[in-house]
C-alpha cells in the first residue's frame, strides 16, 4: 500500500531515554510451545529487574490476543500478523527506553527474522524455551493439548500446526528437568551480562 506519510523525527531519542534510565533498552523474545515456561520466566525475571530498579514492559500471547490482536486467529496467515504487530510494539517500547519482555509462540522461523527487521538485530535477543512437547502436553497448563488431542482446538501448536525451532537463539532453556528458579537464574544472568546491566 502507498501512503503519504512522511516519518518525523523526534526531538527526545531512544538513546537519551536510555541515558535518563542510564541502561539500554532492549527487546528480549521467549519463543517455544503453549506451556513450555516462556509467562513464567518472563514474569519472573522481570520482576527482578523491577527490583533493581530497571525499567521493565511485558508483552504476553494471551494478554494481547484479548485486545489489540483480538480480531486475529491462529491461522498461519494471523500468527505473521500477530507477530509483526507484537513486534512494532515492541519497537515502540524500546525507543521509550524500556526493556521489553515478549512471550509469543511465534513458531515460524520467518516471523521471528522479521522481529529482528522491524527493531534492529542489536535490539533483540532471542531465547528460545525449548521444552519437550511431551513435558508441555504433561503440564497441560490451560487444558489446550487435551482439546487439541480430542480435536476440539485446531492449530494447536505441536499437535496440528507446525513449531519451527530456532536454528541460533541468542540462549536456549531447557526445562524439562530444570526448576522454575534455576531456569530464572539462568535468564537473569545471561540479560545483565548481554546488556551489562550494574545491578
Ligand atoms: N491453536 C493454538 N496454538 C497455540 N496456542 C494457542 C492456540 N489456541 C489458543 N492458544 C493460546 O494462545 C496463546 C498463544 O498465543 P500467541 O500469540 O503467543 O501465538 S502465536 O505466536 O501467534 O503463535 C497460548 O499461550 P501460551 O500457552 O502462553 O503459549 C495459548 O494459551
Ligand atoms: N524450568 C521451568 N521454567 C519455566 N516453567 C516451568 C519450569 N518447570 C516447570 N514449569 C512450569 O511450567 C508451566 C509453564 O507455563 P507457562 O509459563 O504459562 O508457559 P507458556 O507461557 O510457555 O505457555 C508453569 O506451570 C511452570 O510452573
Amino acid at each position: 500500500m502507498s501512503l503519504n506519510t512522511i516519518r518525523q523525527d523526534y526531538k527526545i531519542t531512544k538513546a537519551d531515554r536510555e541515558k535518563l534510565n542510564d541502561h539500554r533498552s532492549f527487546l528480549i523474545w521467549f519463543t517455544g510451545l503453549s506451556g513450555s515456561g516462556k509467562s513464567t520466566l518472563a514474569n519472573l525475571v522481570e520482576v527482578e529487574l523491577h527490583k533493581k530498579g530497571i525499567s521493565t514492559f511485558s508483552l504476553d500471547g494471551d494478554n494481547i490476543r484479548q485486545g489489540i490482536n483480538k480480531d486475529l486467529s491462529f491461522s498461519p496467515e494471523d500468527r505473521t500478523e500477530n507477530i509483526r504487530r507484537i513486534a512494532e510494539i515492541g519497537h515502540l517500547m524500546i525507543n521509550a527506553g524500556v526493556i521489553t519482555l515478549a512471550a509469543f509462540v511465534s513458531p515460524y522461523i520467518k516471523d521471528r527474522e522479521n522481529i529482528k527487521s522491524i527493531v534492529g538485530t542489536d535490539n533483540f535477543i532471542e531465547i528460545y524455551v525449548n521444552t519437550s512437547l511431551e513435558e508441555c502436553e504433561k503440564r497441560d497448563v490451560k487444558g489446550l493439548y487435551k482439546k487439541a488431542r480430542s480435536g476440539e482446538i485446531k492449530n494447536m501448536t505441536g499437535i496440528s500446526a507446525p513449531y519451527e525451532a530456532p536454528k541460533n537463539p541468542d540462549l536456549e532453556i531447557i526445562t524439562d528437568n530444570q526448576s522454575v528458579e534455576d531456569s530464572t537464574q539462568t535468564v537473569l544472568n545471561f540479560i545483565i551480562q548481554k546488556l551489562k546491566l550494574e545491578i
